[in-house]
């Protein structure tokens, strides 16, 4: 594998406050890593210490294996950052390494009409700037690109579009770090998945596993009779269980493991179940992402 992007134990401190703590990533030629996390949790200020526009008070940022190379990064604009006064175009011609190829992308994103691209930034809409910003950003001939919250105020056709530009350029050997809220746009886009919590990555998911379907599935069931999480536990389909209320649980299943099985397994205890939903994949990543949310909120 082609590692592009290595991050050693990345600490940024404002002031007293840890922001990052001890952050370390591997990224390959071609991977899209998306970084989850709430308000707060340290996206914008990883982006914005891989773009080189944050110095570590700790840590590492290896781009080919050489350190700092922030000439080979690109984060994407924040509509604020335009020159609002100009046009479009005339904003491109001034923020692109390569306004060729930046009116080439905006094009994919289906924004090339003139009428748009010679109007006062200040006059377009929010979706039009954030395409303009990202255009600009991938328009720039980088090893990694850094998009914070890219599909914000995108609509259905310029999102689709979006998602097929950032998959074209990946199989050319990029690699992109997205942040993002929006679970669909990280199963469409991204092949990794990182879970930010009070500056701490604190999971790591291969997405493609769950394409492959490798990965233990997630059930949802409700019984009908008092049992415990311990007794549940100690059944050989079940890897793991969370309980919802006095009758409910998320159970992930052993692989292998079929719920006939664990349907049998159960009623051997005289419990059967009454209701259950297999979650899927996205469902799946945002329960382990709420409870390691939980978990922080309780430490
Ligand atoms: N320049 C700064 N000085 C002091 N604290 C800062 C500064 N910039 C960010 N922070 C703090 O760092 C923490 C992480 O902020 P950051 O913007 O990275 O979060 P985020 O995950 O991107 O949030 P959001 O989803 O709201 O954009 C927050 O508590 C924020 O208040």
């Amino acid at each position: 594998m082609n590692r592009i992007l290595k991050v050693d134990n990345l600490k940024i401190k404002f002031k007293n406050d840890l922001i990052l703590n001890n952050i370390s990533l591997s990224l390959n030629a071609g991977d899209v890593y998306a970084l989850v996390g709430i308000n707060g949790s340290g996206k914008t200020t990883l982006l914005s210490s891989l773009a080189g526009l944050l110095s570590p008070t700790s840590g590492n940022i290896f781009i080919e294996e050489k350190l700092n190379q922030f000439n080979q990064t690109s984060m994407s604009f924040q509509p604020t950052s335009f020159y609002a006064h100009l046009t479009g175009n005339d904003n491109v011609r001034l923020l692109s390494p390569d306004p060729q190829r930046a009116l080439n992308i905006l094009k994919k994103l289906d924004l090339t009409t003139s009428q748009i691209m010679k109007k006062k930034v200040k006059t377009l809409s929010f979706g039009q700037k954030q395409r303009l910003g990202i255009a600009i950003a991938l328009s720039k001939n980088a090893k990694v690109y850094l998009l914070d919250e890219p599909t914000n105020g995108l609509d259905i056709y310029s999102y689709n579009k979006l998602v097929e530009v950032i998959h074209e350029m990946s199989n050319q050997g990029c690699c992109f770090v997205i942040a993002s809220h929006e679970w669909d746009v990280i199963e469409k886009c991204c092949n990794r998945l990182g879970m930010i919590i009070n500056g701490r990555i604190e999971k790591e998911l291969d997405i493609s596993d769950y394409n492959n379907d490798v990965q233990p599935k997630l059930i949802q069931i409700k019984v009908n009779a008092e049992f415990s999480t311990n007794e549940l536990l100690e059944l050989d389909e079940v890897r793991n269980a969370n309980r919802l209320d006095r009758f409910s649980w998320q159970i992930t299943l052993n692989q292998n493991c079929t719920f006939e099985s664990f349907q049998d397994s159960l009623r051997q205890k005289n419990v059967s179940i009454n209701e259950w939903i297999t979650l899927n994949h996205v469902q799946e990543w945002e329960s382990i992402y709420n409870q390691l949310i939980e978990e922080g909120n309780n430490d």
